[in-house]
């Protein structure tokens, strides 16, 4: 459970601040909502967490892009059953394709394109309820550790954007493909630079 875990944790905050940093503007509203909430003398807290809609919005769409589970876990009807015109015989292995739903044209506008508005209304969230977005996935077999990575995210996130600005070495692309497997990795892992931004340097003590 730990494994499973932490794996899709932090590959997910790696994909998260590989968008936030290719998109100024993003990094900038993460930003002043932390400056709002948290303060610049302060340090990101448990508490604070609920009060950041916009960094929550952010991480929706970060798990819409870069599933990282995106295949879910394997599943086996007990019964024979048939969908979309398609019969799925008892005991057949079913893979669904929640990274390929993610990004359906018919679902999402410009689906490719980041854009942590579309996660603003209260329409999405990650109870498995929706088959347009499901990165949990859905049902009895849903993930255990919703409350756990949701709140493990965003603190992380909250207190990397508000402690530092973050930046691609020196003569680097920003780079944000990515590799299949069981779990949903980046190709080629993130390397950033911190730079502190708060006024208080004992904060870094
Ligand atoms: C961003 C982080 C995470 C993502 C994207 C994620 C995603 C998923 C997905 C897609 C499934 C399969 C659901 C299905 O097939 O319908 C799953 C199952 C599971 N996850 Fe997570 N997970 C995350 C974090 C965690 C954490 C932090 C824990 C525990 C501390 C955890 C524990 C589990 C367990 C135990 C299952 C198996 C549940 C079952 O089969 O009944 N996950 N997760």
């Amino acid at each position: 459970m730990l494994v499973g875990g932490s794996d899709t944790s932090s590959n997910t905050v790696e994909f998260a601040m590989a968008e936030i940093m290719h998109k100024p503007e993003v990094m900038k509203r993460v930003q002043d909502e932390l400056e709002g909430v948290v303060g610049k003398d302060n340090m990101v807290e448990e508490s604070h967490l609920h009060k950041l809609p916009y960094l929550l919005a952010v991480m929706k769409e970060t798990l819409r892009l870069h599933p990282t589970v995106p295949l879910l876990v394997p599943h086996c009807p007990s019964e024979a059953t048939s969908t979309g015109g398609y019969t799925i015989p008892k005991g057949s292995r079913v893979f669904v394709n929640v990274w390929a739903i993610h990004r359906d044209p018919s679902i999402w506008e410009k689906p490719l394109e980041s854009d942590p508005e579309r996660f603003l209304d209260a329409k999405w969230d990650f109870c498995g309820n929706d088959f347009s977005y499901f990165p949990f996935g859905s049902g009895r077999r849903i993930c255990v550790g919703i409350p756990m990575a949701e709140r493990s995210v965003l603190y992380f996130l909250a207190t990397l954007v508000h402690m530092f600005n973050w930046t691609v070495p020196e003569g680097e692309k920003l780079d944000i493909s990515e590799k299949f497997g069981i779990t949903l990795k980046k190709k080629i892992p993130l390397v950033a630079i911190p730079t502190p931004r708060l006024s208080n340097p004992d904060l870094y003590q």
